[in-house]
């Protein structure tokens, strides 16, 4: 018998709207964005530069607030959770990838991997440790694992950044413009690396992206334009 029970979508975003400043003097950036997004998505977030898209993806991983609506992240109704309880569920299941990598400079690439990872708290040292191998390997980064950030190329910067969102084997993945700092070639490499992990882990993909390519090979692709949700390749 074939269930009637709809799968719960990993991000389910109702309302939404984000207005910056105060009473007098505010911007409203973001006005009733409804959104759902399936649990094994790989979905490329477009639209103009400041059309709201970094604020979008910090109001649905739980980094910022909407100013009004509800975000539903892996069956939790964000609204309702304290800080410490929001900073949790983000440390378990979510992964983040930045345009400028967010490495440490001081460490090497194996510590930028496991450092995090033993910090938050659900590793021992020789969990994260084979983690941490586990990762770099998968990235193509093996061997250049004692190399600090200063000492690699933008793409294999990157890719450390990939191994370090993945350690934990996160349910969902949002990156702001992961290509946004590399070449051409080096962009489509990395994005050969993000559907590749898709397509092998399941994981979901949440992606803030200027990339034609992106765009191209994205299983769905959605725009924002001036606050609302212009374009959906879903519906
Ligand atoms: N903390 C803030 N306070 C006030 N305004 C903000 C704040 N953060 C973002 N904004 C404004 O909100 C709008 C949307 O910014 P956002 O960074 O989300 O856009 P974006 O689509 O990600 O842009 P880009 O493609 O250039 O990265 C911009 O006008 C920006 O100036």
């Amino acid at each position: 018998m074939q269930s009637n029970i709809k799968a719960l979508p990993a991000i389910y975003l109702n309302g939404i709207y984000k207005r910056y400043g105060n009473n007098e003097n505010n911007v409203e950036v973001l006005s009733n964005i409804n959104l759902e997004i399936a649990n094994g998505e790989f979905l490329a977030l477009c639209g103009p530069s400041g059309s709201g898209k970094s604020t979008l993806l910090n109001i649905l991983s739980g980094i910022d607030k909407p100013s009004l609506g509800y975000v539903v992240l892996l069956n939790k109704l964000l609204n309702d959770l304290a800080e410490k309880d929001l900073a949790s569920l983000r440390s378990k299941h979510l992964g983040f990838i930045f345009q400028f990598f967010n490495l440490m400079p001081v460490l090497n690439a194996f510590d930028n991997v496991f450092y995090p990872l033993v910090l938050n708290g659900h590793f021992d040292t020789k969990a994260a440790t084979e983690r941490s191998l586990h990762c770099l390997d998968s990235v193509g980064l093996a061997d250049l694992r004692d190399r600090k950030p200063g000492q690699l190329s933008g793409g294999q910067q990157q890719r450390v950044a990939i191994a370090r969102a993945l350690a934990h084997e996160p349910q969902i993945v949002v990156a702001d413009e992961p290509t946004g700092n590399l070449d051409l070639a080096t962009g489509d490499a990395i994005l050969d690396l993000l559907l590749n992990i898709n397509q092998q882990t399941g994981t979901t993909f949440v992606i803030s992206t200027h990339s034609t390519q992106l765009k191209a090979r994205a299983g769905r692709v959605v725009e924002i334009r001036d606050g609302g949700l212009a374009y959906d390749s879903a519906k």
